[in-house]
């Protein structure tokens, strides 16, 4: 089982490193991988089961935080409209955006980071992603609203990108331009 104890903090070099594709049909190893990420963010949001073991709530998690630099994502949540998303992903790609951007006032915060970052994080409001998902099915997502957002985190995981690069430096609450709270 995943644990904290398993997650990469920023100073680690991995985190900023661009992950290698998945090569398909995947190896069992990853396929385990995968499936223990997502199950640690199950775990992580079962009070019982996060107080138990000192998990912090994740909704998204991508296999660079665990010290993998594979393109592999889990994500686990249920969206402002109901509509619930529980994935484990390899190789997503964002193949088209929304020229508007959205973003979530309360902030980011990351598992890979054990410090709280203040500020907007200005992200595309609508992506349409390209994934091959746990059983090897080819899957598209047009995302929106939260969902939009959690899969944009977890995919800069896998090019280096972490959530406060986005932030503006010198007015972290700047509204960005043309963009609208999520929530
Ligand atoms: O990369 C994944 N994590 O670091 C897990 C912890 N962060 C979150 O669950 C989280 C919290 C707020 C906004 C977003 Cl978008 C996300 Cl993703
Ligand atoms: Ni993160």
């Amino acid at each position: 089982m995943i644990t904290m104890d398993d997650i990469v903090r920023e100073e680690n070099p991995i985190l900023y490193q661009v992950a290698k594709e998945v090569t398909l049909p995947a190896s069992q190893e990853d396929i385990d991988t995968l499936q223990d990420m997502l199950m640690y963010l199950k775990n992580s949001q079962d009070e019982e089961i996060a107080t138990k073991y000192g998990l912090r709530p994740g909704v998204g998690l991508a296999a660079p935080q665990i010290g993998l630099s594979k393109r592999m994502i889990a994500v686990h949540f249920d969206d402002f409209d109901e509509k619930s998303y529980s994935y484990g992903l390899f190789n997503p790609k964002i193949i088209s955006h929304s020229v508007e951007k959205a973003y979530l006032s309360t902030g980011e915060g990351c598992l890979s980071v054990d410090r709280e970052v203040p500020g907007y994080v200005p992200r595309y409001a609508r992506i349409t992603v390209k994934a091959t998902d746990i059983d090897e099915n080819e899957i598209k997502l047009r995302l929106r609203g939260f969902a939009a957002i959690v899969f944009q985190h977890e995919i800069d995981h896998l090019n280096g990108v972490m959530f406060f690069d986005h932030i503006d430096k010198d007015d972290p609450f700047k509204i960005p331009e043309d963009a609208k709270p999520v929530d």
